[in-house]
């Protein structure tokens, strides 16, 4: 027998060199001396066969899926890898590969299964089509609803509707129109200008991003509640309420990332950063339930005194409203309706604002055309004529005229969309138009990014910067929601977007009007892992005066 089986660990047995005579050998002493050889085998040298089997087994299927998938793990391994670099870059690399679509396998122990796609025919299946079979999902509701309760981002069905209803009309409405003009023009004028002018005087740099965030900020709260927090001050001051908000906005961010179990044990126990986003919280009810109670207060007197209401922002006309059974909204209910409006419309605008900026310093032909177009407009003001350049105020009829920076923002926001990423669940079986087969309680993520960058929609230049690309004939032509889909589509579309153009074009022509805006050399930028896609360090600029024959210049070949 010793013939038959060597104790070299390698050597296969072959049961079929066993005679009839063998059979007890075959059947008991086999046995043990196979484990004793086994014993033999260096425990080091099995492992390393069993690593690179499955790391073999693990690495074809990079092929079909996109990623590796790795036992127990998936392909969380990947996700990591992908975490540390350019995160966007990195997924539009996969989808690019995989015709637009690909099924993420999470840890067996995370909820992080999906399907990833960027396939625009899936975002009007998913966005518009089958609609009511997409919601938001209890995931999402689950993991924001400590910070967003029952708001119109955070709400599905019958909550949403009312609420989209509602807001809807306000945000068509004259009065309301007014309201955020008003606001923005005060905010540019009394309080941008002013610090970019001190800036140039200090001959010091600015974190343009951060200044914008503040300018957004102060504006959203001015829709939301009728008041402006201040963030947007010549000594930039840390506002409690601004600040908890941020932080609370990240704390909840990172519930994404976090196994469900972890962050409610978390939570539970009130450990870490679940205590932190507890603390920002109360801040942020705080702030919310001092405006509500003063705005009731406010109110009550204007009724007792026989007044008519002089607000348009979005709390008081909730409040003069009923629920379905006839009742005021309770105060926490306006409280959520004001801070998911706050968050859908506080750093959209502004990060928006800083790519388009960034985008603009490396292509100045591009800066040239908007200040030529914005010189065009004006040319006919008397102001202007007398030479008065700097008492321009754009009015709303002239900001809608500038289709060249129209075009240069849009393409700003689909290289570069505020909200980079965004996410849905499935909830009857289904199947994408590119024949992706969804199961219920799936997860959809939609990459916004990835779509920007597209060859198939945008063409071979897609990765410049280039406004032309949206228009004809000179004017501005609109592309359909789910190739550019910065501001989502179907009847989630972004309210804000009317608003928001007007809010970015104004800012913009205010600043290209009067600055030269230049990065400080060797300023890194890139995006940051956000639900918002800010530069993660900021945007460090130096402003300088314009000459006036700059625009002297384009006025008169106008
Ligand atoms: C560049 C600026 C902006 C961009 C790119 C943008 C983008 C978006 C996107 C992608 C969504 C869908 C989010 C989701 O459902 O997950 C959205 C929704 C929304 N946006 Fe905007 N937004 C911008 C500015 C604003 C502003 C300034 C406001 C308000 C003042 C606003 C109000 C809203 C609201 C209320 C929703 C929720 C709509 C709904 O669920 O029915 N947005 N926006």
């Amino acid at each position: 027998m010793q013939s038959h089986i060597s104790n070299h660990p390698n050597t296969m047995i072959d049961p079929s060199n066993l005679s009839s005579d063998d059979d007890e050998l075959a059947t008991g002493n086999f046995v043990s001396r196979q484990l004793f050889s086994l014993q033999h085998i260096p425990i080091i040298e099995l492992f390393i066969a069993l690593f690179v089997f499955i790391a073999i087994h693990s690495l074809r299927q990079k092929k079909h899926h996109g990623l590796p998938i790795w036992p127990v793990l998936g392909m969380l391994p990947s996700l990591v890898g992908g975490l540390r670099g350019n995160m966007y870059e990195w997924m539009s690399d996969i989808l690019n590969n995989q015709n637009g679509t690909f099924r993420f396998k999470g840890p067996s122990f995370s909820s992080l299964d999906s399907i990833i796609t960027s396939d625009p025919r899936n975002l009007e299946h998913l966005l518009k089509t089958k609609f009511p079979n997409f919601p938001k999902g209890p995931f999402f509701r689950d993991t924001v609803h400590d910070l967003l309760g029952n708001g119109i981002f955070n709400a599905d069905d019958a909550t949403w509707q009312q609420q989209r209803k509602t807001a809807s009309i306000e945000f068509h409405s004259a009065k309301f129109r007014q309201l955020t003009t008003e606001s923005l023009l005060e905010l540019v004028h009394s309080r941008l200008l002013p610090i970019l002018e001190n800036s140039i005087k200090q001959s010091l740099p600015i974190d343009l991003q951060d200044i914008l965030l503040r300018l957004t900020f102060d504006n959203v709260c001015m829709i939301a509640f009728g008041v402006h927090p201040g963030c947007l001050s010549l000594n930039l001051p840390e506002i409690p309420f601004a600040k908890a908000f941020e932080d609370a906005t990240e704390a909840t961010m990172l519930r994404f990332v976090t196994p469900m179990y972890i962050w409610k044990i978390m939570r539970y126990f009130n450990l870490g950063i679940e205590r932190k986003l507890k603390h920002s919280i109360n801040v942020v009810d705080e702030f919310a339930e001092d405006v509500i109670r003063t705005r009731k207060e406010e109110l009550s007197l204007q009724c007792n005194n026989n007044m008519s209401k002089q607000r348009s922002d979005l709390l008081t006309v909730f409040m003069g409203l009923k629920d379905e059974a006839g009742q005021p909204f309770s105060d926490k209910f306006l409280r959520d309706i004001c801070v998911n409006f706050i968050l859908a419309g506080r750093d959209t605008s502004s990060v928006a604002l800083s790519w388009f900026f960034w985008l603009l310093h490396h292509n100045p032909r591009v800066e040239e055309r908007i200040l030529e177009e914005i010189c065009g407009i004006v040319s006919e003001r008397e102001e202007v004529k007398k030479g008065e350049y700097q008492s321009v105020i754009f009015r709303p009829e002239e900001i809608k005229k500038m289709d060249y920076l129209h075009a240069a923002v849009s393409d700003a926001l689909r290289l570069y969309p505020s909200v980079p990423v965004d996410h849905k669940e499935v909830v009857e079986d289904d199947i994408f138009p590119d024949g992706t087969v969804l199961k219920k309680g799936t997860k959809v993520i939609y990459v916004i990014y990835a779509m920007g960058r597209m060859e198939g929609i945008w063409g071979k230049d897609c990765r410049e910067f280039k406004p032309e690309r949206w228009l004809r004939d000179g004017r501005f032509m609109n592309e359909s929601a789910y190739n550019f889909t910065a501001f989502n589509g179907g009847p989630r579309l972004c309210l804000g977007k009317d608003f928001a153009y007007y809010q970015m074009k104004f800012v913009a022509a205010s600043v290209i009007y009067r600055y030269h805006v230049k990065v400080v050399e060797n300023h890194p930028v890139a995006p940051k892992l956000a639900l918002t896609m800010y530069m993660k360090h900021g945007l460090k600029v130096n402003l300088y005066r314009r000459d006036e024959s700059e625009i002297q210049k384009y006025l008169n070949t106008n």
